[in-house]
Formats: structure tokens, sequence, C-alpha cells
């Protein structure tokens, strides 16, 4: 298998961490759509939205989508990645998409210890457990639309990435 590994999931999800570590066992390139936008633009998520609204975010982040996906490569997505179906069929037809699932309380547990503004700036203005809980309402049935393997995201990253390397009956990583 050389096509890339698609890492979908909400905000604390672990995308980044995981998909990170999963790139290191399996000896992959990994790239984040998040952090390339950053490290080409000069611009955070923030600034992104406050000189062009979450349309031009989402707009960049199709583009980046598209740009950093090849073989041998991890890619961790935003979190918002599978709000347009243009990305969900992209990553379903020339990848294999993990969706990385945790209840809201975990994921608000992580964003409070880690908030990272810069990168996360609110999506809907309310206190972050009640966001996360509308968040998975609005989005779960998209998750597990774009995914090929739903796995759960709660335990610790490297039992997460040996559940992945089952999922996609890879040998495990030590
Ligand atoms: N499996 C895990 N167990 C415990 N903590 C985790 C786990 N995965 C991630 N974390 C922690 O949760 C926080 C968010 O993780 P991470 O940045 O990887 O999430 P993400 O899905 O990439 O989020 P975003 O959509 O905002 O990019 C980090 O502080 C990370 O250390
Ligand atoms: O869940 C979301 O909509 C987002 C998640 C982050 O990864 C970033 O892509 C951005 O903050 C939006
Ligand atoms: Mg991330």
């Amino acid at each position: 298998m050389t096509q890339p590994i698609f890492m979908v999931g909400a905000r604390g999800a672990g995308k980044t961490t995981v998909g990170s570590a999963l790139a290191k066992a399996l000896g992959y390139k990994f790239v984040d759509t998040d952090l390339y936008l950053l490290r080409t633009s000069g611009l955070s998520v923030a600034d992104i939205v406050d000189r062009e609204g979450w349309a031009g975010f989402r707009r960049r982040e199709t583009e980046t989508l598209k740009a950093i996906s090849s073989p041998l490569t991890v890619v961790a997505t935003g979190g918002g990645v599978v709000l347009s179906a243009e990305n969900r069929d992209f990553m379903r037809q020339t990848g294999t998409v993990i969706y990385l699932r945790s209840p809201a309380s975990t994921l608000a547990n992580r964003l409070e210890d880690a908030p990272m503004e810069d990168q996360r700036p609110t999506l809907t203005g309310k206190p972050i457990t009640e966001e996360m809980m509308q968040v998975l309402n609005e989005r779960e049935a998209l998750y597990q639309q774009a995914a090929h393997h739903v796995v759960d995201g709660t335990q610790d990253p490297t039992q997460v990435v040996n559940a992945i390397m089952e999922a996609l009956a890879l040998p495990m990583a030590r």
C-alpha cells in the first residue's frame, strides 16, 4: 500500500499527534494541512479567518489538501476538512481515510489543556464542551462518510497507532 493515509476527526482528536507517530512507524512522510498553511502563508488560522472569513480558510484548505497529498505520506487534515464534499471525495478516492473518534468531553479536555487559539479560533462562540458537542452533532455523519476505518482515539497515541496498523492490516509498531 503506497497511497496516502488521511487522518480526519474533530479538533483535539489527535490527527497531528497520532498522524505524525503513524508516519514514523510506517517510514512515511508526514504533512499537516494546518501547519503547511501556516508555514507557506505565514498566517495562522485566526489571521486567515480575520482577513478572508471561514470561506477563505476553507478554500485554502482544499488547495492545500490537493497540493500536499502524495504516495507514502500520512496527511493530518484540519478538523473541518470533511465539510466539503469535494474534499471527502478526493480523500476517499486517492487514499485511505482514518477517522479518529473520541467523545466531546475528551476533545474538550485536551483542548482546554492546549488551546492554541491562533490555530483554533472559536467555531461557535460557545464554551469549549458545548462547542465540541455541537461540532460532533454537525459533523459525525460526515467523518463517518469520509472514513474507510473508524478508530477509537481515546487511548494513548502509541495504542492508537497500533489500532490503526491493525485496521490497515500492517505489522504493529514496537
Ligand atoms: N491519543 C491521545 N491521548 C492523549 N492526548 C492526546 C492524544 N492525541 C492528542 N492528544 C493531545 O491533544 C491535543 C490536541 O492534539 P492534536 O493537535 O494532535 O489534535 P488535532 O486533531 O490535530 O487537532 P486540530 O484539528 O486542532 O489540528 C495535544 O495537546 C495532544 O498532545
Ligand atoms: O474543526 C475545525 O473546523 C478546524 C480545525 C483545525 O484543525 C483548523 O483547521 C481550524 O482551526 C478549523
Ligand atoms: Mg492538527
